[in-house]
């Protein structure tokens, strides 16, 4: 309870003034309904015993009025302040998205980052209305418990020690329980992950010729969702019961203690009733600590999500073309993915020309995508530096270094959106003319023309209506209008119909003009095509210069280029 209301705390810096009225408005809640449960035995004591019960009435009164009043405030502070924090929360990882180091959503699962966001939403909208539950279930009874001494103090004895046993006990199962829910949660995503994939990769499932593979890891991850939900039932269950049965053992021991000896009976019938009802009230406090432990839970998923250090925003917000520099250019690179693998590059330098085609090739696995990845800043060099138009790309503000270059990817993804919406992510306030005149550029005309509503046709999640070819072709049509001085292009490297590939050609060549392209390169014609060439071999430029000069060289870029031309050659026979 304390620990939620401290994460609530900390996590809510705007709402604390919401955290402190729902903490003050419960406990005053929780006072309010003790004095009611204490003046109505006052009440029944003296009615009892004929004594003058005018005094406890009137008490009853204003405590029942104290009560309902406060109580009916605080129920509605709950739900105003669940309903501002769900949006705060989702400002919270909104905000934090963009910032988040492409490393990691390569760390998640995609459900991961789905069911996170649910998470946060479904924590922060319970956690007031888990506090203020678990505080109106334990105080009442322990105030009780302490006016009960006034009373009958073998009731109040039973019920101030039953009360604090049953929270210990079930404090300790609860603690027990937040690791098997981890790993319940852990697999919930896991079945998550394993539907995303099932729906969305069945052209690979079935393709694979072994179609009970992807039901196969479908049911390992249900067979295991199942597991882990029942052991962390059986540990929530055993808790909440192991605290129910020492409160049931409390009034047992309660009824018997102030029968023997029963001195004032008015008196004892008055204790056992409110102290009857005190450990009644205080049943439900397993269960509200259970929720308010899962609710911590939940809350430090998401805090370790908005905790996760971002890579600092530069401050220069313009790197101007200056052929005098060049357009990219490397020194001392060394990147490693995670802590334990080994580098990709180790001291990697190059530098690639304003303007023209370069083409770097090399075998895979040898750092053309993560080459990539540091140009555009979606991964930062462990040491050396990575510069743009001369300047540092970690200098740059996030915006800047995007107007300064445009990513087309190998496997573009497109929204499940209109053609024209597609394109204009890369511009939002592009005008028509311009729009259209990129996607000609691009021959997206062609495929907007193929479609019953034109540039309002659909492409499907992903774009899966389009073919490989075609989805690239929108993506530099997308980087046309964006207008960035760099291009940084993945070549496909599966076959592409000839119509598609002399579409993306012709492309390259039109861009290659006025700014600068840098393909990773799979084709040989484009390689052939190329200003100048950078072989890349186990993270290390091992060869660069015009492809001609490489060829003639005879040295390793020869003997690439040999291999891919038998390669073609190759037929089935
Ligand atoms: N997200 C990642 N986490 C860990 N290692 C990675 C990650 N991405 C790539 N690697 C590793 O880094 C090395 C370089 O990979 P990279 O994708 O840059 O090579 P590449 O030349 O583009 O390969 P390909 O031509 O096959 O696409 C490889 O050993 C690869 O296994």
């Amino acid at each position: 309870m304390i620990t939620l209301l401290r994460r609530m705390w900390a996590m809510y810096p705007t709402e604390r003034r919401g955290t402190a009225l729902i903490a003050v408005g419960s406990l005053t809640t929780a006072v309010g309904e003790a004095a009611l449960a204490v003046t109505v035995a006052g009440l029944m004591s003296s009615v009892l015993s004929a004594g003058r019960p005018a005094g406890w009435l009137v008490s009853a009164v204003v405590a029942a009025i104290v009560y309902v009043a406060v109580s009916a405030w605080t129920a509605h502070s709950v739900v105003v302040a669940a309903r501002d924090r769900l949006d705060q929360t989702h400002r919270m990882i909104a905000d934090k998205l963009p910032d988040l180091p492409m490393s990691w959503f390569d760390s998640q699962p995609t459900a991961a980052s789905v069911a996170l966001a649910k998470r946060a939403g479904d924590a922060a909208s319970v956690a007031g209305h888990a506090f203020a539950t678990a505080v109106s279930a334990a105080v009442p009874p322990v105030l009780v418990g302490v006016a009960l001494l006034w009373f009958d103090w073998r009731a109040a004895l039973t019920v101030l020690i039953g009360i604090p046993l049953s929270i210990g006990l079930s404090r300790f199962m609860t603690a027990r329980s937040a690791r098997v829910r981890t790993a319940e949660a852990e697999a919930d995503r896991d079945v998550d992950d394993r539907v995303i994939e099932f729906a969305t990769k069945q052209r690979t499932i079935r393709s694979s010729g072994l179609p009970d593979a992807g039901v196969g890891r479908l049911e390992t991850a249900f067979a295991r969702q199942h597991a882990r939900s029942r052991a962390s039932l059986r540990h929530a269950l055993v808790g909440v019961n192991a605290g129910a049965l020492v409160l049931g053992a409390a009034l047992a021991v309660m009824l018997v203690l102030v029968a023997h000896p029963l001195d004032d009976v008015a008196t004892t019938i008055a204790a056992v009733v409110i102290g009857a009802n005190a450990l009644r009230i205080a049943a439900a406090v397993p269960g509200t600590v259970l929720l308010c432990g899962h609710t911590v839970t939940e809350l430090d998923a998401v805090a370790a999500m908005l905790s996760t250090p971002t890579p600092p925003d530069g401050i220069q917000t313009a790197a101007p073309t200056d052929r005098a520099r060049p357009a990219i250019e490397m020194s001392g690179v060394r990147f490693t993915y995670g802590d334990e693998t080994a580098p990709v590059f180790d001291g990697l330098s190059l530098s690639i020309p304003v303007g023209g085609l370069t083409a770097v090739v090399g075998p895979s696995g040898s750092g053309k995508s993560t080459l990539f990845k540091l140009i555009a800043r979606h991964v930062d060099p462990g040491a050396g530096s990575v510069a743009v138009n001369g300047v540092d790309v970690r200098e740059l503000t996030r915006s800047a270094l995007s107007s300064l270059i445009a990513v087309v990817p190998q496997d573009v993804y497109l929204f499940d959106d209109s053609i024209e919406r597609n394109i204009r992510l890369g511009a939002p306030a592009v005008d028509e003319a311009r729009l259209r005149a990129a996607a000609g550029a691009a021959r997206v005309d062609e495929i907007a023309a193929r479609f019953p509503d034109g540039w309002d046709g659909r492409v499907g999640e992903g774009g899966r209506l389009l073919s490989g070819g075609e989805r690239q072709r929108v993506s530099i049509a997308r980087a046309i209008v964006k207008d960035a001085p760099i291009l940084l292009l993945d070549e496909i490297t599966s076959a592409l119909d000839n119509h598609n590939q002399s579409a993306v050609d012709e492309v390259i060549d039109g861009l290659r003009t006025d700014r600068t392209l840098v393909v990773i390169a799979h084709r040989l014609e484009t390689i052939a095509g190329a200003d100048h060439v950078i072989f890349l071999e186990d993270g290390e430029v091992v060869e660069q210069g015009a492809p001609d000069q490489l060829l003639a060289a005879g040295a390793r870029y020869a003997d690439f280029h040999d291999q891919r031309s038998r390669a073609l050659h190759w037929s089935i026979v």
